[in-house]
């Protein structure tokens, strides 16, 4: 993993590095999950894909993972897309049991034929990263539901990729963990400069976290209406708990609302 980070550039000068355009999705030949979806991402954007459930938010990272190919459009890496470009974060941590975190964090580079020393200090990295540098030896089990997700989020950012995918990661968590994850993972941002899609049902989470919201409608999903979150970082308690953070979760609130109606 890179030792040198990203800085993130505002939002004007990023350069573009994935584009989703006129993408369709449809399953069986007659679900239609995406029909037309546009969408841009620059890099060190953080955007929230929020929407309603079955508007197609996860078919949208299935998508742009490569775990599924589109029915119609297309999907474009600027400069194509090489091995390591892309970490993925689902909402369950999904870590081998039978393996310590560091070596579930090796994972990535195991795939693609490195060895464990060969990477040892890029998974070490990682993991401090992510305040888990204690933890290597360590097995899931002994972990708590936010542990098993840092580990979870160290495996997707070891390759220091371009893109980092995550699919509602902190929706199985408590109120207070799942606060306190979004506060890392915006401390990690501003380390390392990462892009990130994040899926989330949260009005609340997607302010907080993000510089650009999604909002999608369902049947057919597709992109309802994009917000700008105009609220400098670093984002804290104070963001949170700001008349700014409230009149920004209340357009977002009322895009939503105005999404589920479309699709009603
Ligand atoms: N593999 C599949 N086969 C058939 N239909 C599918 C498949 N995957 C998704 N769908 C359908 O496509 C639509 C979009 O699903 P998707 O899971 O992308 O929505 P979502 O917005 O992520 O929903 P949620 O918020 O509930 O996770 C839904 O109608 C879903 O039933």
């Amino acid at each position: 993993m890179a030792t040198t980070w990203r800085k993130i550039k505002p939002m004007g000068a990023r350069p573009e590095i994935l584009r989703m355009a006129g993408v369709n999705k449809v399953f069986n030949g007659q679900t239609v999950a995406l029909q037309g979806m546009n969408l841009t991402v620059n890099e060190g954007d953080f955007i929230s894909l929020l929407g309603p459930s079955g508007c197609g938010k996860s078919t949208a990272l299935r998508l742009i993972a490569g775990l599924m190919h589109p029915t119609a459009g297309a999907i474009t890496w600027a400069g194509g897309q090489e091995a390591g470009d892309l970490g993925v974060v689902f909402q369950e941590p999904t870590l081998m049991p039978w393996a310590t975190v560091a070596h579930n964090v090796w994972l990535p580079y195991r795939l693609r034929g490195k060895s464990f020393v060969a990477v040892r200090d890029q998974i070490r990295l990682a993991l401090k990263l992510v305040g888990l540098e204690a933890f290597e030896d360590a097995y899931p089990r002994e972990l708590s539901g936010g542990m098993k997700m840092r580990v979870s989020i160290a495996r997707a950012l070891v390759t220091s990729p371009r893109l980092i995918l995550m699919d509602e990661p902190f929706a199985a968590l408590d109120e207070i963990t799942r606060h306190k994850l979004n506060n890392d993972l915006l401390e990690l941002r501003a380390k390392i400069g990462c892009t990130v899609i994040f899926v989330t049902h949260s009005v609340f989470e997607s302010v907080f976290l993000s510089d650009r919201i999604v909002v999608m409608a369902a049947r057919p999903g597709r992109v309802h209406r994009e917000l700008a979150v105009d609220a400098p970082y670093p984002r804290g308690e104070d963001f949170r708990t700001s008349a700014d953070y409230a009149a920004l979760c209340r357009e977002a609130s009322g895009a939503l609302h105005q999404a589920m109606g479309d699709a009603a």
